[in-house]
């Protein structure tokens, strides 16, 4: 049985990374990683200065999933892009660069100084933080995703792929599906958190995280039917050159073997990961396997994008 898995030429030993925003803060994080039986990593996503974040408590892990409002904490760009740079060089598993600029202008920034480095891995545009207070998420304005890759793609040749939010309205994803064709994206990420959920304890009568009044992106088993409808959705409407990952609800090899079952070419572990640790690569690697094994798949392709229409 073989895991191996490509996305937009880049091979993936097996199709499990992190979640960006989960255990990809920092270099020991993200070399945690790494170390365990992930196939890759992907890092925070990044703004061109350092940023501090949201006050706390800003993440509260629940029996069902996980509600955040992290307000884009990290080291900034520089870190990022010299952290891909040099595992680029030491050939270790592949380094996805994620990257959140607070403006378009520092989206188009950070892309230009990717376009000029040597990094020539995958690079992720978060166009779905949820978390920070006054920004509007842009992939829920088809206009400003317009706007963005138009841009972008005016200088980037390099691998470009976008993370975006659940959408719940089938014109939706027609609509954005007929932009997102439009361009040579590598892939698209579905879904980021189930922006602005509220958790509430009864006991002090307050919400369980601080931020925003409490709001913040919901994830975990929560997600999951959404998350593997958006794989799915893209997977119908977008050009086979646009490749898919598939995030959100992951905690077994089965909820793995779901995804891949929608169309995902890679899957990533958010939620999860937070509670359990990096382990949990080695654990849902051989749970997958399992489900493989007795469904009598030899590779992910025996069965990617196969969900049977009833
Ligand atoms: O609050 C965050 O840092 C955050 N939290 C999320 O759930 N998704 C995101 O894309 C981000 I940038």
């Amino acid at each position: 049985i073989k895991l191996t898995s490509s996305l937009a030429g880049v091979t993936f030993a097996n199709p499990l990374l992190n979640a960006a925003g989960v255990h990809c803060a920092t270099p020991t994080e993200l070399d945690e990683v790494l170390a365990s039986a992930a196939g890759g990593v992907v890092t925070k996503s990044a703004t061109l200065a350092p940023r501090d974040g949201n006050v706390r408590p800003r993440f509260q892990a629940l029996p069902l999933g996980s509600i955040n409002s992290m307000g884009l904490p990290n080291q900034g760009f520089d870190a990022y892009l010299a952290y891909a740079c040099a595992h680029q060089q030491a050939a270790t598993a592949p380094v996805i660069l994620s990257l959140a600029g607070l403006s378009l202008a520092d989206d188009l920034a950070m892309l230009r100084r990717v376009q000029e480095s040597d990094f020539t891995g995958l690079v992720e545009l978060n166009l779905s933080c949820p978390n920070v207070p006054g920004k509007p998420q842009v992939a829920y304005d088809f206009a400003a995703v317009t706007r963005v890759l138009d841009q972008a793609f005016q200088f980037f040749t390099k691998r470009l792929g976008i993370k975006l939010p659940p959408y719940l309205d089938l014109a939706q994803f027609d609509a954005l599906a007929a932009i997102l064709n439009r361009y040579p994206l590598a892939y698209v990420n579905a879904i980021n958190s189930l922006g602005n959920g509220l958790v509430i304890d009864p006991l002090t009568e307050r919400p369980v995280i601080r931020p925003k009044g409490g709001f913040g992106g919901i994830g975990g088993a929560y997600v999951k039917p959404t998350a593997l409808a958006n794989v799915r959705a893209w997977r119908q409407r977008l050009n086979p050159t646009i490749g898919i990952i598939g995030t959100g609800g992951v905690r077994t090899g089965t909820d793995v073997f779901e995804h891949l079952l929608c169309g995902a070419d890679l899957v990533q572990v958010g939620t999860a990961l937070a509670t359990e640790g990096p382990a949990i690569f080695a654990r849902l690697t051989r749970e997958l396997t399992a489900v493989m094994a007795t469904k009598g798949y030899q590779t992910l392709a025996d069965f990617r994008g196969k969900l049977q229409v009833r």
